[in-house]
């Protein structure tokens, strides 16, 4: 498998410093009071005017802390010290404004995840992982934690802090153990106050379980098939939970996205079946799959297979497909459907689905630019489709190794069917697996929302190489990016999009998007093909059809692909 090539200023998702005076926000930590939200889709709110500690105006994202509110630094668990404080060393934030954000940092001012200490020196990057996970053999490297930076000053090494959670929880701690942020609501985040039952330490190397040291493949259970009506009755996640069926969960195309969600299913134990190709199925059974984030890295065991026939029909299959991947991988997913499959493809871009259940004044329900032949919509039933929008950011630095920033914010709705309850059922199921999941009654526009981001910012970057914050920091690349947005915006009114958003508050960056590398810019890097069919193809074919011209993203389009074609040839 190609990998990407990190570039020389490692500048990476895991290892970023922005140069110029980008118009982001500040980089500070949304506050758990105000909401602390840290999605893209922060975008679609837009930042809100405010006043700084030196009364100056300026833009705050919904739930950012004005630079003059940062709380003072609350005395709760992992205060960093008074000293390191005054030498601008830590920064003065409440810990639960920092769960409350997920740990979603800023790349900007980035700090160390740890939540008993915050010292100085930025963590790791993901560069430092990968240099690490190749320098240990992969059975020893089930959990790749960050080596904390030497100590300096104030602040606590890790096994300081090991310590100091055991002690205050009256426990034995070990050298080693991570200490995790609470997963559930917490009484901090009300009171501030320090409750050790709510803390968990885990030993360092505990997972995968079902691993064993030599790498045995597992075999793919296969659970009995359960009775349809007994399903119907119980509900999918009823009948998982009484023990009485087994869901049966598949993700094919366990990449980057499909990687982080197979991740989080299997972490909460719900057994998915990763179904790849043979040499990817083979890694991921033999070693599990890795993790890696600002909280560390860790890997779960997970069942994996090339057989999609051997695992049969499923209730849910997950597809983690680029877009152009689709045709070719369809002999992989026909398998694992049955007449009540739910199918949930996780793409950017417009879906081959887009115009199924809207009225004929589009004609032709295909859309020729992502499935050129109808071979997609033959194959995969449309009444069985939730859409699914994606708002993560990851990376492949192996098969079973995915860099992730941190998000995992999945937004799930029905393509035709009104919404109802295998809708719940699929988003609470995602949930139970702690990933963020959402219904929404209108899928369509979640749709158009996220691609005014990919329409813009995934071609410009395969041009030109640059991080978002590269794009938006550059006046006259931002003003391509404006046009782009602008001319989305009037297709996806043309089809029937009634919702508006504000550009220039869409291409103001929440802390997130800071040095991230968008997807089409990691395959350019790679030598993959580009996802321009729905990125970009997509808005242009749905323009021609409405009467709506898309001259500046066809442009931008075709220099993407004409960029790839110099570097990598045809
Ligand atoms: N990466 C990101 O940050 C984001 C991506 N997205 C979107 O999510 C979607 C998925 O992207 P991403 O996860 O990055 O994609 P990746 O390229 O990381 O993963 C694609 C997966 O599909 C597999 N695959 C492709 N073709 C076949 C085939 N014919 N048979 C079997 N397996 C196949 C690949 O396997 P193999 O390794 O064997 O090639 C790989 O596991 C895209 O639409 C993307 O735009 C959305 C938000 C963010
Ligand atoms: C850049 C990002 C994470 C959000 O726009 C994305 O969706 C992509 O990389 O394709």
């Amino acid at each position: 498998m190609s990998r990407p090539r990190v570039p020389p200023s490692g500048r990476s998702l895991g290892n970023l410093r922005p140069l110029g005076p980008f118009p982001v926000s500040a980089g500070r930590i949304p506050s758990a009071a105000a909401g602390g939200l840290c999605h893209e889709n922060d975008a679609a709110r837009g930042p809100e005017p405010c006043r700084d500690a030196m009364g100056r105006k300026r833009l705050a994202w919904p739930g950012e802390c004005p630079a003059g509110a940062i709380p003072a630094r609350t005395a709760g668990p992992g205060g960093a010290s008074r000293a390191g404080e005054a030498l601008g060393r830590y920064r003065p934030v409440r810990l639960a404004d920092r769960w409350a954000a997920d740990l979603c940092l800023c790349r900007r001012a980035r700090r160390p995840h740890h939540p008993l200490r915050l010292p100085a020196r930025p963590h790791a990057g993901a560069g430092d992982l990968r240099k690490a996970a190749s320098a240990q053999p992969r059975q020893g490297h089930r959990r790749l934690s960050h080596r904390p930076a030497p100590r300096r000053g104030g602040g606590l090494d890790e096994r300081g802090c090991a310590e100091l959670v055991a002690r205050r929880a009256g426990g034995p701690g070990r050298a080693g153990d991570i200490v995790h942020r609470p997963r559930h609501p917490h009484p901090h985040r009300r009171t501030g106050a320090f409750d050790p039952a709510r803390w968990h330490c885990r030993p360092s190397a505990p997972l995968p379980r079902g691993v064993p040291p030599g790498g045995l493949t597992p075999p793919v259970t296969r659970p009995a098939p359960t009775h349809v009506a007994t399903r119907r009755r119980a509900g999918f996640l009823g009948a998982a939970r009484q023990g009485s069926a087994v869901m049966r969960v598949a993700i094919v195309g366990a990449g980057s996205i499909g990687g982080v969600v197979a991740w989080y299913l299997a972490k909460a134990g719900l057994k998915p079946t990763i179904v790849a190709r043979p040499a990817s199925a083979s890694l991921l059974a033999a070693e599990g799959l890795t993790l890696q984030s600002a909280k560390g890295s860790e890997t779960v065991a997970v069942q994996a297979t090339a057989d999609a026939g051997a695992a049969g029909p499923q209730d849910i299959v997950f597809v983690g497909f680029k877009a152009h991947d689709w045709p070719a991988g369809l002999a992989l997913i026909r398998p694992l459907i049955g007449p009540q499959t739910i199918v949930v493809p996780m793409l950017n871009g417009i879906p081959w689905w887009y115009l199924d259940g809207l009225d004929a004044r589009f004609g032709d329900r295909r859309l020729t630019s992502v499935d050129a032949d109808g071979a997609i919509a033959a194959a995969i039933p449309s009444g069985q489709i939730l859409g699914c929008v994606v708002y993560v950011g990851a990376n492949r630095p192996a098969a079973n190794v995915i860099d992730w920033n941190g998000r995992k914010r999945l937004i799930l709705g029905e393509t035709s069917a009104p919404a109802g309850s295998r809708l719940d059922e699929v988003v609470q199921l995602l949930k139970s697996a702690d990933i963020d999941a959402e219904a929404t009654p209108d899928i369509r526009a979640a749709v158009w929302q996220k691609l005014y981001g990919n329409a813009c910012f995934n071609p410009i970057s395969a041009v030109t190489g640059a991080t978002i914050d590269r794009i938006v920091g550059d006046p006259a690349v931002k003003g391509v990016a404006r046009a782009i947005i602008a001319e989305c915006m009037a297709v996806a009114e043309a089809v029937g999009i009634t919702e508006k958003i504000d550009i220039d508050q869409r291409l103001v960056l929440p802390p997130t998007m800071i040095g991230v590398k968008t997807s089409m810019l990691q395959d350019m890097e790679a030598g993959r093909p580009l996802e321009l069919g729905a990125i970009v193809g997509a808005v242009a074919e749905l323009g021609r059809r409405t009467g709506v011209a898309t001259p500046i993203i066809e442009s931008v389009g075709a220099l993407a692909g004409n960029a790839w074609q110099q570097r990598w040839g045809s």
